[in-house]
């Protein structure tokens, strides 16, 4: 079987504001429908990555290619090929979300009843003639990546796509993005959600400091930082207690479950979270 297609790639990217280093000598490459999840605290460079894929920046070196060409000479076909979601993705308040979405339709010449199918799609059917400026965070949250995938792209960026949404949103647009996924659509995620990450990447970078610190899927980087592998067992009584994994502690585990003490053992592993913590020393 042929490798996938490359997407996105950046190559020895490195990008100055001034005096200033945003990103130091960064490289990523990401396949055809692959969710890629790119993770740091704030000030990391995420943002720029962004926006350099985009061709919103020229990197002050190495090169940053989508679909194969040079992000910064990015042609109206490929932008026609690309969605983009991100904190300043303005919608016009003073008008309706139907009106929001025809906008975006006539520009990107799609078919009047793409805009009721992705409505729908959203859960914003009922609220296409609800002004945008009076929608709660979290529609307007979803009436974005409506926008954002209308054009059914082939590459959709979503800069912490769900950062303030309530719980309920955010399953809800990671429903969409899985469902997007299985489209083959690639999608290239900045977060700081740890658990979103892993659930919905394939593979991660660690971003700190304008330097990728790891790079592996949510599962490599787990095992790999797994030096807190312990048992969590829950005995009768309200005992609770964490044991080393080893051989004595297997015979043990055996033991109360011979004489009905034990209500439930599990090995843990490092939430991403810890990962992440121990690589960035904690500076989050
Ligand atoms: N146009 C600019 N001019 C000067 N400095 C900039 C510019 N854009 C970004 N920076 C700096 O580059 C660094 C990376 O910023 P970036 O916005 O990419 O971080 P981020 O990881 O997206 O952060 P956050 O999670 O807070 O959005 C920061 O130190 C920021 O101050």
């Amino acid at each position: 079987m042929m490798s996938k297609e490359v997407r996105l790639a950046l190559t020895n990217v490195v990008q100055t504001f001034g005096k200033k280093s945003a990103l130091k000598d960064i490289s990523i490459s990401v396949k055809k429908g692959e969710i890629f999840g790119l993770l740091g605290p704030s000030g990391a460079g995420k943002t720029t990555t962004i926006k350099l894929l985009t061709g919103q920046l020229k990197p002050t070196s190495g090169s940053v290619e989508i679909f194969g060409k040079p992000a910064s000479e990015m042609k109206q076909e490929v932008y026609r090929k690309v969605g983009i979601v991100t904190d300043n993705s303005g919608l016009y308040e003073k008008m309706n979300s139907y009106d929001n979405l025809k906008l975006f339709a006539e520009l990107l010449d799609v078919k009047k009843e793409r805009i009721e199918e992705i409505l729908e799609r959203v859960g914003l059917a009922k609220d296409q003639k609800t002004l945008a400026g009076k929608l709660s965070k979290g529609m307007k949250q979803r009436l974005i990546l409506a926008r954002a995938m209308l054009h059914q792209p082939e590459i959709l960026f979503l800069d912490e796509p769900t950062s303030g949404l309530d719980p309920v949103t955010m399953q809800e647009i990671h429903a969409l993005i899985l469902e997007l996924k299985e489209k083959e659509t690639t999608i290239f995620m900045s977060t700081h959600n740890m658990e979103e990450a892993t659930k919905l990447c394939d593979h991660i970078a660690l971003l700190d400091q304008g330097k990728i610190m790891e790079y592996g899927t949510p599962m490599d980087l787990r095992l790999k930082y797994n030096d807190a592998h312990e048992f969590h067992v829950i005995l009768n009584h309200n005992r609770e207690l964490k044991l080393p994994y080893n051989e004595e502690s297997g015979r043990q585990i055996t033991e109360w479950i011979r004489t009905g003490e034990l209500l439930s053992v599990h090995s843990s592993e490092p939430t991403l979270e810890n990962v992440f913590l121990q690589v960035t020393g904690g500076n989050k």
